[in-house]
């Protein structure tokens, strides 16, 4: 919610009301406890001597008559009148010289108020709530001020508020499961910050900006926080969609005022989470808040740029959109390295699910590793959740410990409720099993092909499964045979889907815009179609800079243009052809790879060996 006008204007009201409970009762004070009469009828009941006493400050009376009077109740002059004991009045303001001398020779009981003090209590009283209400706009003048521009319509709330955190953490490595890659590479950084001097002299690289890659929940601000807690430094977050208000100007100063409290304070960290709300490329921007947004990101590598190489302050940020992220960020100097955080295959799960269950009686049935297993694809926090909800299931229940259908139960509800969770049923990860399959058998059945580094179930940005290949060295001239191979194993995916389901899926797709991009190039650039021969034609062409496509201008005939297409088709059939041939002789080796996937999820290149020599 935005702070606004409102608040301002609530606390004046407020203000003007308890004035008027001030000053209200005050005047009601004045005349509590008797009925006002008028002076002569007080001198008459005087003259009576029917008064017993009087007090007297200024020109105010207060009295008790001797025997009660008839007179009509306060502030209703034509009610019937009741008997009256109390009575005040005022003495005109010319004075009355006999007035003193009457009561005492009448013998009234006189008491005299000193109207000094009184005058001087009604002033304060007067004008105190005058003061508070000024007083309170000045605050937010002063408010608004030191937070430029921008603060006016919300300057009260935030005034002297903080929008970013600053701690202490006792979160350490060990409360963060798996991702080993990512801490050790995060090790170097927490070396440099128990001890900045000594790793300067071993002649480290300062580290200053890194860049924490994932999905959602995978840890990314957990592992930021127990970088802080292993190094023993002050951490300074904010997620930067707090940077982004509606006025122009917050979020720059906000930026250079976390920056300073973090300089303040070496070593720190300082993390920045949701880093693309305001990295976004600039001009990339539609519409309102864009300005302010850029304004942000200005402030944000001016500060980077700003640190003196001695300053020992390390800026993390994460972000899941890194492909979003202006190039700007992504300097030397800025946030140049990147440590990418996956989603935890199996054993990380059961690690996390560990972590997660330290304070939570488990009852023996309980295999975590078995939970692990059924859970492909959820991260950290959905794993968080999973046993959070498991034991909320068993406590309804009045169970003592959480057992293994509380956790199942807990399962089905976290997939069934969420979209928010990349669900994945068991069909669908056959399907990737067999798919992935396909593409890592071809690889290592054909010669002349780069080496199968890795082979995953797991999902990765919006694919279902991964087979990565990594060249041995790099090469800058690729053979003909080798190409064709390459076309064999991006087409095995679809053909292993086929040979077990007699079926193909959607998830072949990207395989098949590879297919036809590298098979265009083949024909069209590098000359190597029998038919067409040694020719290029502008098609299939990459912008040297930018890696568009050029627009396509017609140099060649229609018959040509026809030609280029049936040898574009020609390869790609043919490279089929292989896959199938290599993929239908070697049912056995895939299923076993499938096999082997769907137990474990991730297979290694030598994983991958074990696996194919093992099978038939
Ligand atoms: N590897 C892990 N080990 C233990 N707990 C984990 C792990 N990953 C995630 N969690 C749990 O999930 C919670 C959420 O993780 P965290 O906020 O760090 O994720 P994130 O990647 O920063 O997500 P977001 O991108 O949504 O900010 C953590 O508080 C932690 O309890
Ligand atoms: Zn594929």
């Amino acid at each position: 919610m935005k702070p606004s006008i409102w608040r301002p204007l609530l606390v004046t009201a407020l203000l003007i009301f308890l004035f008027d409970l001030f000053y209200g009762n005050f005047m009601k004070q004045a005349s509590e406890r008797g009925t006002e009469i008028t002076y002569t009828r007080f001198r008459d009941e005087l003259a009576n001597n029917n008064v017993k006493r009087v007090s007297i400050r200024g020109g105010f009376l207060k009295g008790e008559f001797n025997a009660p009077v008839s007179l009509p109740p306060p502030g209703d002059a034509k009610a019937a009148p009741t008997p009256t004991t109390y009575f005040t009045a005022y003495i005109p303001a010319i004075g009355d010289s006999t007035l003193m001398p009457e009561l005492n020779s009448r013998r009234v009981d006189v008491t005299a108020v000193p109207t000094d003090g009184t005058g001087f209590t009604n002033l304060i009283l007067y004008l105190l709530p005058w003061v508070l209400i000024i007083g309170i706009w000045w605050f937010i003048m002063r408010g608004m001020r030191s937070q430029g521009p921008g603060a006016i319509m919300g300057g009260f709330a935030r005034s002297g508020a903080k929008s970013y955190t600053s701690e202490l953490i006792n979160v350490t490595f060990s409360d963060v499961a798996g991702l080993e890659e990512a801490k050790q590479e995060l090790r170097e950084v927490i070396d440099y910050l128990k001890d900045p001097k000594k790793f300067q002299q071993i002649g480290g690289k300062v580290p200053k900006g890194i860049l924490l890659v994932g999905p959602p929940g995978t840890g990314k601000t957990l592992l930021a926080r127990a970088v802080a807690g292993e190094a023993g430094v002050s951490f300074f977050s904010i997620s930067a969609s707090q940077f982004i208000e509606m006025f122009v100007g917050v979020g720059a100063s906000r930026v250079r005022d976390l920056f300073s409290s973090a300089r303040k304070a070496v070593p720190s960290i300082i993390f920045i989470d949701e880093l693309d709300a305001v990295g976004r490329s600039r001009g990339a921007g539609f519409g309102g808040g864009h300005d302010e947004r850029e304004q942000t990101l200005n402030q944000l590598l001016s500060e980077m740029d700003g640190f003196d190489p001695h300053e020992e302050v390390v800026v993390m940020a994460a972000t899941n959109r890194p492909d979003v992220l202006d190039p700007a960020l992504l300097r030397p100097g800025r946030f140049d390295r990147n440590v990418v955080i996956e989603r935890p295959d199996w054993r990380d799960r059961e690690k996390i699910l560990k972590v997660h269950t330290r304070k939570i009686p488990l009852s023996a049935d309980v295999d975590l590793a078995v939970i692990a297993k059924g859970t492909p694809g959820m991260t950290g926090a959905d794993l968080e959740g999973l046993v959070n909800e498991g034991a909320i299931i068993a406590a309804r229940e009045n169970q003592t410990v959480v057992g293994l259908q509380h956790l199942e139960r807990a399962k089905d509800k976290i997939l069934m409720g969420g979209e928010r969770h990349m669900v994945i049923s068991d069909d669908e990860k056959r399907i990737t099993a067999y798919h992935e399959a396909g593409h890592a058998l071809v690889a290592k059945l054909l010669p002349s092909t780069d080496p199968v580094h890795k082979v995953t179930i797991l999902p990765r940005g919006r694919a279902l499964g991964v087979t990565q290949q990594l060249p041995e060295d790099d090469r800058y001239h690729y053979p003909r045979t080798h190409l064709m191979n390459r076309l064999a194993v991006a087409l095995g995916g679809r053909v292993a889907e086929k040979a077990m389901f007699n079926d193909v899926s959607t998830g072949a797709q990207s395989d098949l815009k590879m297919v036809t991009e590298l098979a265009e190039k083949m024909v069209c650039q590098w000359g190597m179609s029998e038919r067409i021969g040694a020719m290029t034609f502008p098609r299939g062409e990459e912008h040297p800079f930018l890696g568009m496509k050029l627009a396509e201008e017609k140099t060649f005939s229609e018959e040509m243009a026809w030609q280029i297409d049936q040898e574009i088709a020609g390869l790609i059939r043919s490279a089929e052809e292989k896959a199938k041939e290599l993929i239908y002789t070697n049912r056995a080796k895939l299923d076993a790879l499938a096999t082997a996937l769907l137990e474990e999820e991730t297979l290694d290149g030598r994983r991958v060996d074990e696996v194919l020599a093992a099978a038939p």
